[in-house]
């Protein structure tokens, strides 16, 4: 059975994620984007990208109806690229999601929906209000991106390999407020608190990430797109995921009408589990302050 991958923006993530799926001969792939020269544009240069073996194909468009029989949609649209803050188009953002979200409530109601853009929280939660669709098939995908982030900066510190660190997590808000769990996180099996003093350096480094990116390329693509492969990857593969992502919360992490990131495993359902993990006093007062931004950044919108 062939499936269909849709990614709604096909920028520089959009373009990024299409490819991998692409090259690793994943299912057929369809670009819808706002101009559809681009659609068409990015398109035919992945279509080079096929792997011979391969019985998938990709195209491109800019009409939202060829949405019909998508399994997973990737929200991948910008209206315009912030500068400053991820917040920063918010009002402009917000309504394109609501209006995306009417289309594929239309077009593909059973779809599971990764959200990939910013505000990331915020748009997973008007997303999944604007659909209706359950809350465990709308996923923002982004903590797992800030916790590769974490575990990079965890192995630049300690000149250790990435595959020496276990138990790396980032949760909360994609954003400034994002909490880094450093104590489950072990290096070499003992863990990372016996090794530093002091977390404030590589929370700030991770949170600042895009920031140091951009002093040497406009902005970032290929982790995202990595994180977000994996997802697709895993859902269409029927192979269960463990990661953090965010999702709207009923009463876990005792946080209601909010989405953010949290740990959980995703299967071809969706999200299967909201997992709990034990955080140390900082860490759990940090959620709940990173949770209160989102909430408020979500009573300012104009509905
Ligand atoms: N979740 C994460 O960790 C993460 C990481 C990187 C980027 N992002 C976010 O991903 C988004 C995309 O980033 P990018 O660098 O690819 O941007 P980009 O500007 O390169 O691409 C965005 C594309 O969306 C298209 N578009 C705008 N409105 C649309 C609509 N209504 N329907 C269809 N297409 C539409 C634009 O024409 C453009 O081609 C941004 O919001 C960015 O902040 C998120």
């Amino acid at each position: 059975m062939i499936l269909l991958i849709s990614i709604v923006g096909s920028g520089r993530v959009g373009a990024s994620t299409a490819f991998l799926c692409v090259s690793n001969g994943l299912d057929d792939v369809l670009l819808v984007n706002r101009s559809k020269e681009k659609a068409l544009g990015e398109a035919l240069d992945i279509a080079s990208a096929i792997p011979a073996h391969s019985k998938f194909s990709i195209r491109g468009t800019d009409d939202y109806s060829e949405l019909v029989g998508s399994d997973i949609v990737v929200i991948t649209a910008s209206v315009e690229v912030y500068t400053k803050d991820r917040t920063e188009n918010m009002d402009l953002q917000v309504k394109m999601i609501k209006d995306i979200a009417n289309k594929i409530k239309q077009y593909c109601p059973s779809a599971i929906v990764l959200i990939v853009s910013n505000p990331l929280d915020v748009l997973t939660y008007f997303f999944q209000k604007q659909s209706g669709f359950s809350r465990f098939r709308v996923i923002g995908i982004a903590s797992s991106l800030d916790t590769s982030r974490f575990r990079y900066y965890i192995s630049e510190t300690l000149s250790v390999p990435q595959s020496s660190i276990s138990n790396a997590l980032v949760l909360g808000e994609h954003g400034d407020s994002m909490v880094p769990v450093f104590s489950g996180v072990s290096v070499g099996g003992n863990p990372l608190f016996s090794m530093i003093d002091r977390r404030d350096t590589i929370t700030e480094n991770v949170r600042n990430y895009w920031k140091t990116l951009r002093n040497f390329k406009s902005r970032s693509q290929f982790g995202i797109a990595k994180n977000t492969f994996d997802v697709i990857d895993a859902i269409l593969g029927k192979k269960e995921i463990a990661l953090p992502a965010s999702v709207v919360l009923e009463g876990e992490y005792g946080e209601n009408d909010v989405a953010m990131g949290v740990p959980v495993k995703i299967n071809q359902n969706g999200v299967s589990e909201i997992q709990k993990v034990k955080l140390d006093d900082t860490e759990s007062s940090s959620l709940k302050k990173s949770s209160e931004i989102i909430r408020n950044y979500i009573k300012s919108i104009h509905q």
